[in-house]
């Protein structure tokens, strides 16, 4: 790796139709796969892996953060609201042909909260004449401080490189995350662990301390559409696995029966979930933010 490697997590919010999967397929260069079959991908966080010489974007996108609709909506949108607070920067795209609706109002909203730097991408701008652009741009600046905003055609590729150079800039150094030819992860890594993470928090009570993190080691599509995952709970303390593990396995069965319900209910197949927990002290400072995004770290 050269000196200077930039590398980040950026992600891309908006309503829908909006053009986010345009603009990744547009940017990746090839159709990103998805994981799931499930015509309900959107509320799956895909993945697009660009790299460079100089620079590797890890783009996510980030569907909870609309309305929430079903019962794990308002989760979704806690997950989305921390994912947009981790990230490096954060694309709002919207539509140039659109107005300013409602949808992007509940958005805007959760952008207040939003430390990370927010880009306004005015997306479809082959379909709009300047004159309707101008007082559209105007408008959002008016509502939020935008680090920059920038209009393209994720279509027709106007200005996608343009964005990309701006975007590169506000990277920070880092290493490249993913092998140059990776585009995907899988997608619902990250929302798994963090509903086993959050069965636990809900189980033990003040107990188990939240450093706790739940690391996916394993999904696999098996006959008749079954999903089986493996997941370690990773904790810093001994006496912290055996609260874990509970009397004869009670505590973590139950944590296990409650997580695949949910699980379940996102991915829409039967999913056979196999729990374990692992010591390891001051495993914090060792994976540091990694964990937050369900990376599997090979040494680990
Ligand atoms: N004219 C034009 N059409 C675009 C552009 N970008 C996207 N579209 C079209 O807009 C429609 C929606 O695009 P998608 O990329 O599926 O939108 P999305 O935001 O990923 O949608 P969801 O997955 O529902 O959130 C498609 O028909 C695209 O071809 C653009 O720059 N110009």
């Amino acid at each position: 790796m050269e000196n200077n490697y930039k590398s980040g997590f950026i992600a891309i919010i908006g309503r829908p139709n909006v053009g986010k999967s345009t603009f990744m397929n547009k940017v990746i260069g090839q159709k990103i796969a998805i994981m799931s079959d499930k015509p309900q991908t959107t509320r799956n966080k895909i993945q697009g892996v660009l790299t460079q010489s100089d620079a590797q974007f890890i783009f996510i996108d980030t569907p909870g953060i609309h309305k929430p609709k079903h019962r794990l909506g308002d989760f979704m949108v806690k997950i989305a609201e921390n994912t947009l607070n981790e990230v490096d920067a954060v694309l709002f795209m919207i539509n140039a042909e659109e107005g300013y609706g409602r949808g992007d109002q509940f958005i805007m909203d959760r952008l207040e909260r939003v430390k990370s730097p927010v880009f306004l991408v005015v997306n479809k701008i082959d379909l709009v004449h300047p004159d309707k652009l101008l007082p559209l741009i105007e408008l959002y600046k008016e509502k939020y401080d935008f680090e920059e905003i920038i209009p393209i055609s994720a279509l027709q590729g106007n200005n996608v490189t343009h964005l990309l150079e701006v975007l590169k800039n506000h990277l920070p150094e880092g290493p490249q995350f993913y092998p140059a030819d990776q585009v995907t992860d899988h997608p619902e890594r990250f929302i798994i662990s963090e509903l086993i993470r959050e069965k636990v928090l809900h189980s033990t009570r003040e107990e188990v301390p939240h450093s706790i993190a739940v690391v996916i080691e394993n999904i696999e599509k098996r006959e008749s559409n079954a999903i089986f995952i493996q997941a370690v709970i990773v904790t810093e303390r001994k006496s912290q696995k055996g609260i874990l593990i509970g009397k004869q396995g009670s505590m973590l069965k139950n944590i296990g029966k409650e997580a695949r319900k949910d699980i379940e209910a996102l991915l829409g197949s039967k999913v056979y979930l196999e729990l374990w927990v692992k010591v390891q002290k001051d495993w914090r400072n060792k994976q540091s933010q990694l964990f937050e995004y369900g990376f599997r770290q090979d040494e680990y």
